[in-house]
């Protein structure tokens, strides 16, 4: 099941640029929430502080809490394992191109030392199929590499290996954004099925999309969060001056 997202002034830095201010905001389970804004308001940082990717840049830095459930990520857990509980897919579908698309799938449990076949082979054909993945696949898991397919397919198959661990959260900065739109639609619909059991982050330019796939909108601006609200209001009858100008195209 999906847990919820409690940030407290959340704060980040690149080298002496700060970047996030005071970020408050509460995420709930099992929903799908959008995050938008213009290029460079610091939608990408957010997310990677959401999972502690943010701090693998040696010049990045984060303070404030982060509650994933029950769990303060910067203080109660090691980043491996946070990151094994808050999954993340990328703009670019990033399979690991010599594997199979099988063992891309597995990678994150043989990691973790799994080698039970009768066990990896159920969790890859879940997940495969919590990706709708499987019924394309099926028939080349081992054969086929994972930089073989298309583009499109290639962000599910990114899209199963993040689940195949059983994360709780899944966080997507812009995962559509490469792709065509029959790709983009079956990723809205994944999202739209995988919100039950997750709950999903998701970064996009594209207000159409938020508007289909999120309950819940923030909008951000300059590193800060200027509104977040259900996503009805926020595209109809948005609180903040910004919001709106935003929303109806007078800037960004
Ligand atoms: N690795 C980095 N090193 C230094 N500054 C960075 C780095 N990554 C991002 N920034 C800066 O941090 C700010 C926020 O960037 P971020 O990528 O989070 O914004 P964004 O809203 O996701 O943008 P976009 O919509 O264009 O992806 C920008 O000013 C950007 O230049």
């Amino acid at each position: 099941m999906g847990a919820d997202i409690r940030v407290e002034n959340l704060n980040a830095w690149y080298g002496q640029t700060h970047t996030l201010k005071d970020i408050n905001l509460h995420i709930p389970a099992n929903h799908a929430t959008a995050l938008i804004g213009p290029s460079g308001c610091g939608k990408s940082t957010f997310v990677r502080c959401l999972n502690r990717m943010h701090e693998t840049n040696p010049i990045a830095r984060a303070e404030g809490t982060v509650r994933i459930g029950d769990i303060d990520i910067y203080k109660d857990a090691a980043p491996v394992e946070i990151r094994r509980r808050i999954g993340m897919v990328f703009q670019r579908p990033n399979p690991f191109p010599t594997m199979s698309i099988y063992d891309n799938v597995a990678s994150g449990l043989k990691l973790n030392g799994f080698r039970n076949k009768r066990v990896l082979d159920e969790v890859v054909e879940r997940s495969l199929k919590s990706a709708a993945l499987w019924d394309e696949v099926k028939d080349d898991l081992k054969k086929k590499s994972g930089a073989s397919i298309s583009g499109g397919q290639q962000q599910r198959l990114c899209i199963a290996r993040a689940l195949a661990v059983d994360p709780e959260v899944l966080l997507m900065d812009e995962p559509a954004s490469a792709l065509d739109p029959v790709s983009t639609a079956k990723i809205e619909d994944l999202i739209f099925q995988l919100k039950s059991q997750y709950t999903i982050v998701i970064v996009t330019h594209n207000m159409q999309q938020a508007a289909r796939v999120a309950e819940h909108t923030g909008f951000f601006l300059t590193g800060t969060l200027v509104e977040f609200d259900k996503t009805h209001k926020i595209f109809t009858n948005p609180s903040d001056k910004r919001t709106e100008d935003y929303i109806t195209g007078r800037f960004g």
